[in-house]
């Protein structure tokens, strides 16, 4: 596999490139280090999706598990523009690390700031995450996956036509071109390459036009040469697009480290080193562990971690002392912290959550401090970013000896102050509109189509694969062949309704545990686009019903088309309405196996409650037992078959040809020669069902929909990707 093409920003090239007629002007974020590059970025990067340079500081971060503390103490800053790289033994807490940074675990202690505010959720949606995992639909194809993420994550204000090039360019520059129209795969289906599906993943991610990647082992399953093309790309890619990028790695060849800024290595979750990466081989040198000439400093200073316990301990005590020395970032002191505490404290307590003070909307703020260590701009480049427009407000404070003033300003009219400025903290101020705009790229409806069309498209080879189809074929022919003709009369009713019970209760298994057994590899993808805010829950709720109906009604109706008429075919009507409840009791099946899918994140305890549920509904359907004990009938009203079983009896017995009585008649009708045929109600008295058809349809109905609600609140509220 080779990264070799114009991959992001390869010399002076641009970043993701369109076509000439399709470029446009765009305003460049500045950044520390990258003051207004010139470029011609594709429209992703206008005002649409707007990008903010991003400084990304956390300190004393720590993390327990069970009384088991995974991260102790980490601190570390990366500046836009910038690489870190987080380097440690395997287990040491990288990916941990980044899951915290990413928002994705709550800190047992520690800050974790973004432009200085605390990361809240708004930012947790602006970060790109890409995993070591490789969550896909696995029969999707590459194209197929990328076009979808691009036309849920890039805003309505692009057309169709625009993301569709999009997503060539971006195949185009990953060099997955040879590989678009492969499927993704899994370990059944052989599909993409490991390689091929990291780019991929990443591919998804820079969608998005991300101003902070965290990136777990991208160059895991990576041969060196793509390895160290992929690491150059982001690198290229944080210095000219003004990105902040953070990267675990296991062991880097030496290329790959020196291009790295800053490394944060870790040792049984505490801090080993972090500071420049060209620093690092003093820093070992120092504590009396020198490096042989010619030697990978990768590999050296791994094994100095990975040596025994007291050398471990030496080179975290001098990690530790090396806090004090004064070249340690200020960033990481308490003093910047304290700073940041007052301007959150006071936006808490100035600002209304509409982001207003005293009716003026303010878009930044801006930070003096009057301090012998913070005085220089060059330490602060970011208090000279916001150009105030209006002073709203300003205040004066003394706090530990420092001195800050706050103004927060006005946002003038039509004016996007981001794009003219290096990405400076918005604060609190303006997240609620800001919110509602970058939450969620597209529409609602936008998101239920796209949702629709990937449900339906990714269900397909499931739902209808050929095994589902031959089985469903087989199953009808059976079923016709064994009930061929029945007579229409009493030594015959027991069979008509074996077919009818046999056929609802076939079918809610089938429905209900293939919702049971997809939806768990289906959450691992949900979760992982609804961490990325990618679209509403509602919208992927209501887009799975309606995407899949047409598969889910397909093989029932096709059983039914093959088996009703081998039974007896009556008239057109009897034959649609009993399609009509079948095809009801399958739906209401599947949203019952949804549901306990939802729910339980155990597939063992989800088969087990499943069984249980269905094989119940089964007992007390009203065909296998009839003299079902007076204290257990409420059981028959939980049965979702019962309802079917007993609408589909009254449907076809009441019309068509009468069952005839039979000379030792069990029915009471037939004994007392009142009648030579057994009406409808005598055949529903004996199985002790009472309800009219059209009451049987509502239960139905109402089983249907709580389900699906319930499905809905437990994803919503107890199921929540974390
Ligand atoms: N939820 C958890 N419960 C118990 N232990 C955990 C949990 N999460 C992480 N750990 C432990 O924390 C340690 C760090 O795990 P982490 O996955 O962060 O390591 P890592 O450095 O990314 O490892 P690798 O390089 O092998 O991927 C490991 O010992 C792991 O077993």
């Amino acid at each position: 596999m080779i990264i070799s093409k114009d991959l992001f920003l390869l010399g002076d090239q641009d970043y993701l490139r369109l076509p000439k007629d399709e470029k446009r002007t765009m305003v460049r974020p500045t950044s520390a280090k990258t003051q207004r590059v010139e470029s011609h970025l594709p429209c992703l990067q206008h005002h649409h999706l707007p990008h903010r340079p991003l400084e990304l500081v956390f300190t004393n971060v720590s993390y327990v598990v069970d009384k088991k503390a995974i991260l102790k103490d980490i601190s570390g800053v990366v500046k836009p523009g910038e690489l870190l790289a987080v380097m440690g033994p395997s287990g040491c807490g990288k990916t941990t690390l980044l899951n915290c940074l990413a928002g994705r675990l709550k800190l047992d202690s520690g800050n974790i700031r973004l432009n200085k505010e605390r990361l809240n959720k708004r930012w947790k949606r602006r970060i790109c995450y890409v995993l070591q995992q490789d969550i896909f639909f696995p029969d999707l194809t590459l194209r197929q996956t990328l076009e979808y993420a691009a036309m849920l994550r890039l805003p309505d204000s692009l057309s169709h036509a625009q993301k569709k090039q999009y997503v060539d360019h971006i195949i185009d520059v990953l060099d997955l071109t040879n590989c678009q129209e492969t499927i993704i795969g899994d370990y059944i289906k052989r599909g993409l390459s490991g390689g091929e599906k990291k780019r991929a993943n990443i591919a998804c991610e820079l969608l998005t036009n991300p101003s902070l990647m965290l990136l777990d082992e991208p160059t895991s399953g990576l041969d060196s040469h793509s390895a160290y093309n992929l690491m150059l790309s982001l690198k290229k890619y944080a210095e000219k697009e003004g990105k902040t990028v953070v990267v675990t790695v296991h062991q880097p060849s030496s290329q790959i480290f020196h291009m790295f800024d800053r490394l944060l290595l870790l040792c049984n979750g505490e801090t080993a080193y972090f500071g420049d990466v060209n620093k690092v081989v003093d820093f070992f040198n120092n504590v009396g562990l020198t490096m042989m000439p010619h030697y990978n400093p990768a590999d050296f200073i791994l094994e100095q971690v990975k040596g025994s316990e007291e050398m471990k301990e030496k080179i975290i005590t001098a990690a530790r002392e090396a806090r004090f020395r004064p070249n340690y970032p200020q960033e990481l002191m308490p003093e910047y912290f304290n700073q940041s505490m007052y301007l959150n404290n006071y936006h808490e307590s100035h600002l209304h959550s509409n982001g207003h003070i005293g009716g003026v909307r303010c878009q930044c703020q801006r930070e003096l401090w009057n301090n012998s260590r913070h005085s220089t701009s060059q330490n602060h480049p970011s208090s000279e970013m916001c150009v105030p427009v209006a002073v709203a407000i300003g205040e004066t404070t003394e706090s530990q000896g420092h001195v800050y003033t706050t103004i927060a300003v006005k946002e003038e009219e039509g004016k996007t102050l981001w794009q003219d400025t290096a990405s400076h903290a918005s604060s609190s101020v303006s997240s609620s509109d800001d919110d509602v705009s970058w939450q969620w790229p597209t529409c609602f409806w936008t998101q239920f189509k796209v949702l629709s069309r990937r449900n339906f498209q990714e269900a397909r080879p499931r739902m209808l694969s050929t095994l589902n189809w031959v089985q469903t074929v087989a199953l009808g022919v059976m079923a016709g062949l064994l009930w061929f003709q029945l007579e229409r009369k009493e030594e015959s009713l027991h069979d008509i309704q074996g077919w009818m019970f046999f056929s609802t209760t076939y079918w809610m298994l089938f429905a209900h545990f293939g919702a049971l057994s997809s939806f768990p590899p289906e959450r691992e993808v949900i979760n992982k686009e609804r961490l990325s805010g990618a679209y509403r829950l509602s919208a992927y709720y209501l887009a799975k019903m309606v995407g899949e109906l047409p598969l889910t009604i397909t093989l029932p109706a096709v059983y039914h088309i093959i088996s009703y008429p081998m039974l007896g075919f009556h008239s057109p009507a009897v034959f649609a309405t009993l399609l009509g409840f079948l095809l009801l009791n399958t739906i209401v099946a599947q949203s019952v196996g949804f549901f306990v899918g939802a729910c339980c994140m155990d597939m063992q305890v989800s088969i087990t409650i499943s069984a249980l549920y269905t094989l119940a509904t089964q007992l007390f359907g009203g065909y296998l037992a009839t003299n079902i004990p007076p204290w257990l009938k409420w059981m028959q009203y939980l049965s979702m078959v019962h309802y079917a079983y007993q609408n589909m009896q009254i449907v076809e017995f009441s019309e068509g040809e009468w069952i005839k009585c039979a000379p030792q008649s069990k029915f009471d009708v037939c004994l007392n020669n009142s009648t030579t045929h057994i009406p409808v109600a005598s055949i529903l008295e004996v199985q002790g069902a009472s309800l009219p058809l059209w009451a049987n349809t509502l239960v139905l109905l109402l089983f249907l929909l709580i389900f699906r609600v319930l499905g809905y609140i437990v994803l919503r509220y107890f199921r929540r990707p974390k």
